[in-house]
């Protein structure tokens, strides 16, 4: 699973950001031998499994120029590196409580030239800001997670959808969503063929701005 992948569904891709992405399994595999974050069986498959599953978002959503997106427990960046290179024009916030996960973040954005990245090290509760949309993977129950990021989303909205959350999960969510009447769930094998996507989703909750 190479850089193909990714062309197959994102055709337009600029020179530039082929050359991003592909600078990007050489630094995930450099650093990730020295600060573990991506398992070794996904490392053989970033491209599918980190990369365009991070990109998954931008099929439901993309963002406009001058937008602030949050990445709520980035990791080692996703979703929020690559959807930093598919939007240059957008700033992304990468948070998370782990010092040695951001140092990742850090160095793969710098070993990019990435401009549009910013990282926190420090729990989302206590980080302070406004965003279009906070995106995240693999953090938190939906619970928990509006808990934390309730507070952090813009009084306007720049885009047709309304601000709010876009998550991406797996498996069965009626129970996790059940509270969450205007949750929308989005298939992420309705666009992308591969079995890694049967179970895959994004999940958009329109949030309000809280003064
Ligand atoms: C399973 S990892 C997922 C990482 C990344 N989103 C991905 O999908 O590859 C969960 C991450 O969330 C971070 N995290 C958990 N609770 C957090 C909080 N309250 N604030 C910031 N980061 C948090 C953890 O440190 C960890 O790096």
């Amino acid at each position: 699973m190479t850089l193909e992948l990714l062309k197959k569904y994102f055709p337009a891709l600029t020179d530039d950001q082929i050359s991003k992405f592909e600078k990007l399994e050489e630094l995930y595999k450099d650093w990730n031998l020295k600060i573990n974050v991506v398992s070794r069986k996904d490392i053989d498959e970033l491209y599918l499994r980190h990369i365009l599953h991070s990109l998954g978002i931008v099929k439901v959503q993309s963002f406009n120029p001058g937008s602030k997106i949050l990445d709520v427990g980035t990791g080692g960046g996703f979703p929020g590196i690559p959807l930093a290179i598919m939007h240059p024009e957008s700033a992304f916030h990468l948070v998370d409580s782990i010092g040695k996960k951001i140092k990742v973040v850090d160095e793969v954005s710098e070993g990019l030239g990435l401009e549009n990245v910013t990282s926190f090290n420090q729990r989302v509760e206590e980080l302070n800001g406004n965003y279009d949309f906070i995106v995240s993977r693999a953090v938190a129950v939906m619970p928990t997670f509006v808990r934390w990021v309730k507070g952090k989303i813009a009084k306007e909205n720049v885009h047709e959808r309304k601000n709010g959350i876009l998550y991406l999960k797996g498996g069965d969510l009626s129970d996790e969503l059940k509270d969450y009447r205007t949750a929308k769930i989005f298939e992420l094998s309705d666009y992308f063929e591969e079995d890694f996507f049967q179970t895959k989703k994004v999940v958009y909750l329109p949030m309000k701005y809280k003064g």
